[in-house]
């Protein structure tokens, strides 16, 4: 199987041998309609699924056994039609040219004059096909009935009915497939422009579908709701507001009452266990001195990070699941003309929020090159990710929650200049907003559960070895001296202009490992409320993790990169002294 993304968006294979596998079946279809469900219920190997169009922006493949043939089931990006408009769809795009045994085209039961248009391409190549009627409950729900054996004549090919998510319909549609690629498939010619293409799905949908009168149900009735300014707009604030809350107070309590506790525990444990072992001190402080490897090696990612990182998944990935992201996009589309970037944007900057590596791969959907960098500009510059977020609560709230709403206002301002900067900056245009508004779902347990641990997985896999790695380095400067003379070298940088204690100087080498570890040093000093201002400012502003470098060098270059790495260190330590020498002069 293909790379793993850190936390969000499964895989992103790149890998262009894969279109020249002769046992390809390819799994096509609308954004937003189930493929990727489809896939890991297919081949049990997880990627990521979400309701809002264009999860999946790279490709995944695995086996898949029909019969007693194996063959690389391939879970491509959504895709309204084979011409494509944005990266993500230009893959595939470019997998139904390579070739195909078979071609699962799964449909949206909802939404199918739209999604009969892809279908009426997807014909044309002469590849068997077999259609998927997903989201069969939510079209019952809506009281649309499909006669499934009118539809499957009229495209003449098998239409099986399917609700992904249960699993309902997968092993019919398998059986379908296996027969269909055992007979030989002729193309059938697609009509030859975009008006007759609607006007021929019109056409099969008024043959095949009916409505069932019946009041709208109220998550429909929410769901519509939710795109009109009012009450939308309300809500949605209410909404993130709420999550705000959860995630920063309830953070906090998890901490305090289990986190804390525990982690005490075990490195009480560990310093008793290894300074009874009578090792020379230099080795013993290393392990369990101030900034020993098996003490801030458990307090700063589970102590201090792990709880607010949990909480963000947990209400990141219901606010996903159910759809609201995409109306969220279309309310904030305004605000977001206002930084030069469209309202579908939103989203990847909401995902920076948790990890600016599915953030940034996350805008292969946006249709413009110009659209990708500002997006990616602003994350790296000013969106922290929910581990420096959780450092950053603990750092500023300790002294005041207005420090903590400041520092938040602060980065907004800066997001928002960024987008601004960058716009006029860069040549090219920035497309206005088509998004596609799913149905409002109620997540189904298993499949969150399942999301959920894939992501905290990820956290532990991607998050902890860098994060280990700084506290090593952390206790190996400390010890050997390192530290002391880099304070030295860094007096006039750190408490000349930034205005902080010499120690301080520790937050500025980690912090080039990763985004959090700019922020847990200052936790252990004793600073002041402008103090605290300055070291989180500069902490935010700083440079992005070594793994977001690599992400940008391979999605863009490595000019942008540089460009990113050297402006947003320069932002932070020019906006940090700024701010000291101005609170100073008050
Ligand atoms: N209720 C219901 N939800 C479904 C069904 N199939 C998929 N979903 C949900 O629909 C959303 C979209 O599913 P994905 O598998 O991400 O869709 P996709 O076609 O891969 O989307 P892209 O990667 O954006 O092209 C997710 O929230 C799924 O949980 C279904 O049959 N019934
Ligand atoms: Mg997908």
């Amino acid at each position: 199987m293909s790379n793993k993304c850190a936390n969000c968006c499964g895989a992103v294979s790149q890998d262009k041998a894969v279109y020249g596998y002769d046992n390809k079946i390819l799994l096509m279809g609308n954004p937003n309609v189930g493929k990727s469900v489809v896939f890991s219920a297919m081949t049990g190997v997880h990627v990521m699924s979400a309701n809002y169009a264009g999860t999946t922006v790279g490709y995944t493949h695995a086996n898949m056994v029909l019969g007693d043939q194996t063959y690389h089931l391939i879970d491509v990006p959504g895709t309204y039609s084979l011409q494509a408009s944005s990266q993500a769809e230009a893959v595939a795009v470019e997998f139904m040219h390579s070739g195909a045994k078979g071609v699962i085209c799964v449909l949206d039961a909802t939404n199918l004059t739209r999604n009969l248009n892809l279908a009426f391409e997807v014909l044309s190549f002469g590849i068997p096909v077999v259609f998927a009627l997903n989201l069969n409950d939510v079209a019952k729900r809506k009281g649309i009935v499909v006669d499934v054996d009118k539809l499957s004549q009229l495209l003449g090919a098998p239409v099986i009915p399917t609700v992904a998510v249960n699993g309902t319909g997968l092993f019919q549609l398998k059986v379908a497939l296996q027969a269909q690629m055992e007979k030989s498939a002729s193309p059938i010619s697609a009509p030859a422009t975009n008006q007759e293409c609607w006007e021929q799905a019109a056409q099969m949908v008024s043959q095949c579908v009916s409505h069932t009168q019946q009041a709208p149900k109220l998550i429909d009735r929410l769901g519509d709701a939710m795109i009109k300014s009012w009450p939308g707009l309300p809500l949605a604030i209410l909404l993130m507001l709420v999550s705000l809350v959860l995630i920063v107070f309830g953070g906090k309590a998890l901490r305090v009452v289990a986190f804390i506790p525990m982690v005490s525990l075990i490195t009480g444990f560990f310093s008793s266990f290894i300074g009874g072992l009578g090792l020379p001190t230099l080795l013993e402080n290393i392990l369990i001195g101030e900034y020993g490897i098996f003490i801030i090696g458990f307090e700063w990612p589970f102590g201090l990070i792990l709880p607010y990182v949990a909480l963000f998944y947990l209400v990141f990935t219901f606010l996903e699941d159910c759809g609201i992201l995409p109306r969220m996009a279309v309310l904030f589309d305004n605000v977001m003309r206002k930084m030069g970037v469209q309202g579908g944007s939103f989203i990847s900057l909401m995902m920076g929020f948790g990890c600016a590596v599915p953030a940034i791969i996350g805008t292969r959907s946006a249709t413009t090159q110009k659209e990708r960098i500002i997006i990616t500009s602003m994350v790296c510059f000013a969106v922290p990710c929910i581990s420096q977020s959780g450092a950053m609560i603990t750092l500023l709230a300790s002294q005041s929650i207005w420090l903590l709403l400041a520092m938040f206002a602060l980065a907004f301002s800066i997001i928002f200049t960024v987008g601004y900067v960058t716009g006029k900056l860069l040549r090219g245009t920035v497309d206005p907003i088509v998004i596609e508004i799913p149905n409002l779902l109620l997540p189904e347990k298993k499949a969150y559960g399942k999301k959920f641990w894939v992501r905290m997985k990820g956290f532990f896999v991607e998050a902890e070895g860098p994060m280990l790695l700084a506290v090593v380095m952390a206790s190996v400067a400390k010890e050997s001296g390192l530290l002391d003379m880099a304070a030295v070298w860094l007096e006039p940088l750190i408490s000349g202009w930034l205005g902080l204690p010499e120690e301080a100087v520790l937050f500025l080498l980690l912090g080039v490992v990763r985004r959090e570890m700019a922020v847990a040093p200052l936790l252990a000093l004793d600073l002041t409320a402008l103090q605290l201002f300055v070291g989180g400012t500069v902490a935010l502003l700083y440079l992005p993790c070594i793994s977001v470098f690599g992400v940008i060098a391979k999605e863009f270059n490595t000019k942008v990169a540089i460009a990113i790495g050297v402006g947003t260190f320069v932002t932070a330590l020019f906006l940090g002294g700024l701010i000291n020498q101005i609170g100073l002069s008050f």
